[in-house]
């Protein structure tokens, strides 16, 4: 692996009550990767990608942005190097979508040349495919929309890395799949936790499975996404089959079946 731009080390985090909700956690992620964080519901992905982003103080072990502990870094710093695209976010609901993508550029005022700010915000706003209601109040968007805006203002922001909490929950299958087609054309580094599992073997080049509060698997999506792993933390199947059409594998989570009324 080339040098980690992204690396934690033993990162542990308690609740007030002494519970463990992140065990003692080590990833290393290159520059240009996308790493999911799955897991069933209340693993402690959020957790772990809060403190990642160094949104929340670790109770022990430490993150480095490239050789620098994230707890070092100025505010400024770190904003201009991490956007969080998290679950959630309320801004003025009369804020234009225009003028909150913008809000992405704050961390970078002091060297600001307008016309170059305003093209930024353009191209974000382009990028994301939501320049038709870029003069539209954030309030009158759906949650697929505003999943979008937040994401632009994401962009605009220009990160080194880009974390997301579940940016696909609001959107339905085709979007997702746009949705994080469009990240991953961003050639930036990813951090997302995804719920979605054939998302995240077509979308991560790295997955991270986390099982009550542990790091359970890390590796590439075949490495982690195996029946044995996929079973015991899921306790659903993994089949990889050939493509009936086309000359590919496709893999297939058999979820368990929903008994018919009554
Ligand atoms: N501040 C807190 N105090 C106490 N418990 C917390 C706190 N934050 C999170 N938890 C608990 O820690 C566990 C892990 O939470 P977390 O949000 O990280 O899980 P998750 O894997 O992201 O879950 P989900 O898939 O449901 O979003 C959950 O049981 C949650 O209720």
């Amino acid at each position: 692996m080339t040098a980690p731009l992204l690396t934690a080390r033993a990162l542990s985090f308690r609740s007030q009550s002494g519970r463990l909700l992140v065990d003692n956690v080590d990833l290393r992620i290159a520059a240009g990767e996308r790493l999911a964080i799955t897991g069933p519901n209340g693993a402690g992905k959020t957790t772990l990608l809060r403190m990642l982003a160094g949104a929340l103080r670790p109770a022990s072990g430490e993150v480095l942005l490239g050789d620098r502990r994230l707890s070092d870094l100025s505010s400024v710093e770190r904003a201009r190097s991490i956007a969080i695209v998290g679950q959630i976010d309320q801004p003025d609901p009369r804020l234009s979508v225009v003028d909150y993508v913008s809000l992405g550029r704050i961390p970078h005022s002091p060297s600001r040349n307008r016309r170059n700010e305003a093209e930024i915000v353009r191209n974000a706003l382009d990028r994301i495919s939501i320049d038709h209601f870029k003069d539209r109040p954030i309030g009158s968007l759906s949650g697929g929309e505003r999943q979008r805006a937040q994401l632009a203002r994401a962009i605009a922001q220009e990160p080194k890395i880009l974390f997301l909490d579940e940016p696909t929950n609001h959107l339905d299958p085709r979007a997702r799949a746009e949705l994080l087609d469009l990240v991953s054309r961003l050639s930036i580094t990813v951090v997302a936790v995804l719920h979605d599992l054939p998302l995240v073997a077509s979308f991560a080049t790295r997955v991270a499975v986390m099982n009550e509060a542990r790091l359970h698997a890390h590796g590439t999506p075949r490495e982690t996404l195996t029946q044995s792993v996929v079973r015991q933390v899921f306790s659903i199947d993994v089949f990889r089959l050939r493509h009936p059409a086309e000359d590919r594998e496709l893999t297939v989570f058999d979820v368990p079946k929903i008994h018919p009324f009554p």
